[in-house]
């Protein structure tokens, strides 16, 4: 499993990289008002955070029609070679990734929430599928459930290799809220797992360690003062 972080935050990004485990980030338009992004300053974002991860880098778009997306995806994909554009899975956003693809443009078709919208998704050409974990759990649905399905079905077919750079088409866990997501995602087979900043420290806890830690500490204060 690859680590992607879920995040718009330069700082988290920065510092995420600097632990050797940050094979990506992912962004969208929720995470890019947090940190008190502007419109005029989002190419330029995200061309920051293309500098700092040695990886993919999904950029929404904002669009609601396919020439809409297409002409976004274009421009977004002209920032760094490193962008992936981001697409919701609607129509449009499969009818967009179609022509994307076609044009050796990446895209993350995302908010993704069931196993067919996923083999749409892999057969319009997406090089990325993002189903979301959170988000069902959120309506008292079984969101690992659901990423467990959409990981077994697109296992079950040979999708085409895209044309980017001959890879197959990866599940990017989304929407994760916790260490455990992280734990059943992998288990699972999920081939990433994209998580905040928040998550991400956890998933490094735990209390044993800690525990251990603090005992060794001791030890060794004895062995100092033997
Ligand atoms: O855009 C994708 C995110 O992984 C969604 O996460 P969220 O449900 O925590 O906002």
């Amino acid at each position: 499993m690859k680590f992607f972080l879920d995040t718009a935050d330069l700082n988290e990004i920065e510092e995420a990289a600097s632990w050797g485990a940050l094979a990506g980030v992912t962004t969208n338009p929720s995470l890019y008002a947090r940190v008190g992004g502007k419109l005029s300053d989002f190419h330029n974002h995200i061309k920051r955070i293309c500098d700092i991860v040695d990886g993919p880098v999904s950029a929404e778009s904002v669009a609601m029609s396919r020439d809409e997306i297409v002409r976004d995806g274009r421009e977004l994909a002209a920032i760094a070679p490193n962008v992936v554009v981001k697409v919701p899975t609607m129509v449009e956003g499969l009818a967009a990734t179609h022509t994307l693809a076609a044009e050796g443009i990446p895209v993350n078709m995302t908010l993704c929430f069931t196993v067919p919208q996923a083999i749409l998704a892999a057969r319009a050409g997406a090089r990325y599928i993002s189903p979301f974990v959170g988000r069902f759990d959120d309506i008292s649905e079984d969101g690992l459930g659901q990423l467990e399905n959409v990981v077994a079905a697109i296992n079950n077919y040979d999708f085409t290799p895209d044309t980017v750079n001959g890879e197959q088409v990866e599940i990017i866990a989304a929407s994760i809220r916790s260490a455990n997501h992280v734990t059943q995602a992998a288990l699972m087979g999920a081939d990433i797992a994209t998580v905040p900043f928040g998550v991400l420290k956890k998933m490094v806890a735990h209390p044993l360690t800690d525990r251990g830690l603090d005992a060794f500490m001791k030890d060794w204060e004895k062995v100092q003062n033997a």
